[in-house]
């Protein structure tokens, strides 16, 4: 599974530290940026990662802010992502079980490294069940994303 990497500068340095973790599970991971601890503006960079994913070259996507909200907030900005904040490993499987998350984010001031590394594994390892209730409600989540887009498109 390929995965997208993003992080502004608060979540540059948990971001790096896990190149390692990475490579030892054998996760084929692109980092979008960025690339130092100089300021940058989370929205940039989440429509990087997030770009990744919609067009199919990457299967998730994980981000890194301070807290892990601005990420998740810019992310789910853009049709076809699902983002959410997760700080423990329920979540950050049940997230893709349940509600199809393709973008996590995580707060690197909030969470230590080695619960980070739990979360990834959560998060990668959950696939989206088939039960219908569940889909049907991604579904709809979809039917939104068209409606509130038509409703701008129609106020010209
Ligand atoms: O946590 C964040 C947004 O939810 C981001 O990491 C911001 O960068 C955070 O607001 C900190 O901003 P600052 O420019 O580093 O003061």
């Amino acid at each position: 599974m390929k995965i997208a990497l993003g992080s502004d500068h608060c979540g540059y340095e948990l971001k790096v530290s896990l190149l390692p973790y990475f490579e030892r599970m054998g996760y084929e991971v692109s980092d979008f940026g960025c690339h130092s601890t100089e300021p940058v503006d989370f929205p940039d960079i989440a429509q990087q990662v997030c770009d990744g994913v919609r067009k199919g070259s990457h299967k998730r996507g994980i981000m890194f802010c301070g807290t892990g909200v601005g990420a998740a907030i810019a992310a789910n900005k853009i049709p076809g992502i699902r983002a959410a904040v997760c700080h423990d490993v329920h979540s950050a499987h049940q997230c893709v079980e349940h509600d199809d998350v393709n973008i996590m984010c995580i707060g690197a001031k909030i969470v230590g490294p080695w619960l980070v590394e739990d979360l990834i594994q959560a998060f990668i390892s959950a696939t989206f069940s088939s039960e219908k209730p569940f889909r049907r409600r991604v579904k709809k989540l979809h039917e939104m994303e068209i409606q509130y887009a038509m409703e701008l498109m129609n106020k010209g």
